[in-house]
């Protein structure tokens, strides 16, 4: 594209030279600068991309994109804007081809259950044979290609592309997750969403957000982004979780049609006559059309929560009901979200992704709900994140386990130890073992179950990975756990 054309969709700038040239990429990081390519200088949290200007134009960049005066840079076109960040969001949907007008787009945001719920989103879609694809923790899927990500809800350059490679493909519809610092930083910004699901709102990331309030009014820019189309034929929808609070102020945020979802209040869709065993959880669903029995290989309440806005999103979507039923009840689980590990052991070993206060109480009430024997909880808390819920996570695990084992869970570049102390001020309990290695941890709690009992590893899910200080090592609880069992016998 020529950087004139693009820059015509910019309404403010100043340019140093004038310049008819083609832009062939656009890149946020100097180590991928070619020529052809735009670089976009960003302010980031730990260097600013302004820096790195020189090093761009060394690798052959085309044209800087700045919002600070670049006086050294004199042989490329340098172009001024206020905000580079924002700039970046209309110009790689521009360069990209405005993508997601071509897609039917469903954004998941709340605290737990964004990547469960994009999953069985996903998986109706597929089951309905239209091509889709998916953004999220785990990566972006395209038509089933597996692709690694660094942020659950990438920077817009990078989505927009994405989008792009969708379109590309033949696919017609999108899934992804959104999360609280995407929406703060406006990494989704000019993205069209179609269906915007919310989940829950507890706490988490008040390290970023400060606030719970702020931290809410972050999620409720997906609602309030949501297009308004009054009069379309395909009209955008709001899908809000009934029972949360929180949903009253998206409601107000938001110009797009509401639907609710909920079990313990008045909703358009929910669930009822719950029956939860450790095999999977059966209920009636209550759309405003009819009412039909459910039976889910899922276990507990928050899957209902989760089944129940994904029902909601594909109804919306135009998925007709038998086909969307049929997906939830075949639907196994999503990768380390309370996944068995079975290595022909004779108690119950779950890994899952609990690493907030609501999420790890959900799965250990859920847990305790069919549990036989003793329920032994490993649990930690990341390092260079909230610390405020730290005291408050290990309280619940103590509360709702028989053992809880306290030990690390990324400690990133904080002392392991201190976290652990932090977590260890927050119970008087005296069921609580610290074993700050969490292999130890995992052999430990293999060591001490017996018959019936169930051990709960929570906080890494499908995470292959442990960061100790700036290292990244192999760690999969999975095997892990199963190595234990492997030498217990
Ligand atoms: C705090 C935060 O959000 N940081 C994000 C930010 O990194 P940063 O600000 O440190 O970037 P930086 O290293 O200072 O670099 C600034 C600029 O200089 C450029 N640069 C840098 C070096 C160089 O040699 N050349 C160069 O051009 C960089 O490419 C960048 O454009 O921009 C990066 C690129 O988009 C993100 O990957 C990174 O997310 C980090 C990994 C992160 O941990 N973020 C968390 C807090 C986060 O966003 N989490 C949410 C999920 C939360 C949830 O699941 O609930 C998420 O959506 O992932
Ligand atoms: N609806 C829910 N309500 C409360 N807890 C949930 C819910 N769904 C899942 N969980 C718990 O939260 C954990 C994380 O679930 P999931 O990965 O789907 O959430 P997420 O919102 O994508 O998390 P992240 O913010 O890290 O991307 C699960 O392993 C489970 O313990
Ligand atoms: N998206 C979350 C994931 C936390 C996973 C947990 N294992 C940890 O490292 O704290 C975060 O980055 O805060
Ligand atoms: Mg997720």
């Amino acid at each position: 594209m020529r950087l004139k054309e693009l820059l015509n969709h910019l309404l403010h700038y100043t340019m140093n030279q004038e310049a008819d040239i083609d832009i062939t990429s656009i890149e946020m990081d100097s180590r991928a600068a070619t020529p052809g390519s735009l670089f976009i200088c960003i302010e980031g949290f730990t260097v600013d991309g302004h820096h790195y200007a020189a090093q761009a134009v060394e690798n052959g960049a085309s044209a800087i994109l700045a919002q600070k005066p670049l006086p050294h840079i004199v042989n490329v076109p340098v172009i001024q804007v206020r905000d580079t960040k924002r700039a970046m969001a209309v110009l790689a949907n521009a360069f990209y081809g405005y993508p997601t007008e071509k897609l039917h787009l469903i954004g998941v945001t709340g605290t737990n259950g964004k990547t469960t719920t994009s999953h069985l989103i996903q998986q109706v879609f597929a089951d309905a044979e239209k091509k889709v694809g998916m953004i999220g923790t785990i990566g972006v899927m395209i038509n089933g290609v597996h692709h690694k990500v660094n942020n659950t809800t990438p920077e817009s350059l990078f989505l927009q592309k994405a989008f792009h490679e969708m379109t590309e493909e033949g696919v017609e519809a999108a899934v992804m997750e959104v999360s609280s610092h995407a929406l703060d930083m406006g990494r989704v910004r000019g993205c069209d969403y179609d269906v915007a699901v919310f989940t829950n709102l507890t706490q988490d990331h008040l390290d970023y957000h400060g606030d719970m309030m702020t931290y809410m009014r972050a999620k409720g820019l997906l609602f309030s982004q949501l297009g308004n189309t009054y009069g379309s034929a395909k009209p955008k929808v709001a899908v809000l979780n009934g029972d949360d609070s929180a949903s009253e102020h998206f409601a107000k945020m938001t110009a797009a049609q509401i639907i609710t979802y909920g079990i313990d209040t008045d909703c358009d869709v929910t669930a009822k006559n719950i029956k939860i065993t450790g095999r999977g959880t059966t209920f009636t669903l209550v759309t405003p059309f009819e009412e039909r029995e459910v039976s889910l290989k899922l276990v507990g309440k928050f899957s209902v929560y989760n089944v129940l806005a994904a029902i909601s999103a594909s109804l919306v979507s135009g998925i007709g009901i038998d086909s969307v039923i049929e997906t939830m009840e075949s639907v196994k689980g999503v990768d380390g979200r309370f996944e068995t590990v079975d290595a022909g052991q004779e108690f119950t070993v779950i890994v899952d992704y609990a690493h907030t206060p609501d999420s790890l109480e959900n799965a250990l009430l859920t847990v305790k709900e069919f549990a036989e024997g003793n329920i032994i909880c490993i649990a930690g808390c990341g390092g260079d994140r909230d610390r405020t819920k730290r005291p408050l996570m290990a309280q619940i695990a103590s509360e709702h386990s028989d053992v809880a084992i306290f030990t690390s869970d990324n400690p990133r570049t904080e002392d392991p130890q201190a976290i652990l102390d932090e977590m260890k001020a927050g119970t008087a309990n005296d069921n609580v073992v610290v074993i700050p290695d969490r292999r130890e941890a995992i052999e430990y709690a293999v060591s001490q179950a017996t018959p019936l009992d169930i051990i709960l590893i929570a906080g890494k899910g499908h995470e292959t990975y442990q960061i100790i200080g700036k290292d990244v090592f192999d760690f999969d609880d999975r095997v892990e756990a199963a190595k234990a069992i492997g030498a217990k016998k």
